[in-house]
């Protein structure tokens, strides 16, 4: 089977972009975790599979899968690639794109200045729709780990995330309570955890240890999160800048029930053939 792609990325978070619109590929999990494989093969953070629509008011479907081939219900910094993507691919012209993933629906607006802005639709709040183990939501959750007592905020942007706030990013236990709280009893579907650093209300620090894929240069739902559980910690603004170590996002929320709005880049890197 031959197989064509894009490599691109959202401020260094990378992917491997398919258009399954145009070629009829099957990939097993197996093969996404060797394509994944940054020595034996293309090497991502994730893989985005763009089908047709499944509803006619939409545009297009795209599936997302992390570098351990597990498939996932959303991802942020892929959304404004997807975006750019199809147009690249010749698949739309339109800038106002209507799309769903498996966990719903989203519309994304290509820029003038070829930045993309997405609808990333209403955070989840409620415990059991991130999911999380909880009596009842709460802003700030307690949660016991074997290195220590965790306080976090906890929210599902269609994919689950926990946020730590720390006091200072570059010396935060990313990498080994990241892991942990990952697959922490209490998310059943394991969970995103981020690491945010509060510089005023309108400017946080952000690093992501992603499930599936450990710590990313960026992460865009991470961000998202990261922006409403401050908002609900009373700790930022509506409109919040969010430096990740690959560069920045601006995300805004308006507060519960409305949607979080994120711009940022997607960069294409470099075209591909494969035979499978
Ligand atoms: N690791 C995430 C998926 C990718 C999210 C991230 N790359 C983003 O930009 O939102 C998960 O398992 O839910």
């Amino acid at each position: 089977m031959l197989l064509n792609f894009s490599k691109m990325h959202g401020l260094g978070n990378d992917f491997m972009m398919v258009d399954a619109v145009s070629q009829n590929i099957f990939l097993t999990k197996e093969q996404i975790k060797q394509l994944a494989d940054r020595n034996f093969g293309i090497g991502f953070d994730q893989l985005l599979m763009v089908e047709p629509p499944y509803d006619p008011d939409l545009d297009f479907h795209y599936r997302i899968f992390n570098a351990d081939g597990s498939e996932v219900e959303q991802c942020g910094n892929g959304a404004r690639c997807f975006a750019k993507f199809v147009r690249y691919r010749g698949l739309t012209n339109k800038t106002k794109i209507n799309v769903s993933t498996k966990s719903g629906k989203i519309t994304l607006y290509v820029e003038q200045d070829g930045q993309v802005t997405v609808n990333m639709g209403v955070p989840q709040l409620e415990p059991a729709r991130v999911p999380f183990k909880a009596q009842k939501q709460e802003a700030t959750y307690i949660l016991l780990s074997e290195q220590q007592t965790v306080f976090c905020g906890v929210v599902s942007m269609g994919n689950p995330h926990a946020v730590l706030d720390v006091p200072d990013l570059d010396t935060a236990p990313v990498r080994t309570l990241g892991p942990e709280l990952e697959l922490h009893e209490r998310f059943p579907e394991k969970a995103n955890i981020g690491f945010m650093q509060v510089l005023n209300p309108q400017h946080i620090k952000l690093r992501v240890w992603e499930r599936g894929a450990g710590e990313t240069l960026a992460c865009g739902t991470g961000a998202c999160a990261a922006v409403v559980v401050g908002q609900l910690q009373k700790k930022l603004a509506q409109q919040v800048r969010v430096d990740l170590p690959g560069g920045s996002l601006q995300i805004r929320w308006n507060g519960p029930g409305q949607p979080v709005k994120m711009t940022g880049p997607a960069e294409h890197v470099f075209d591909g053939q494969l035979t499978l």
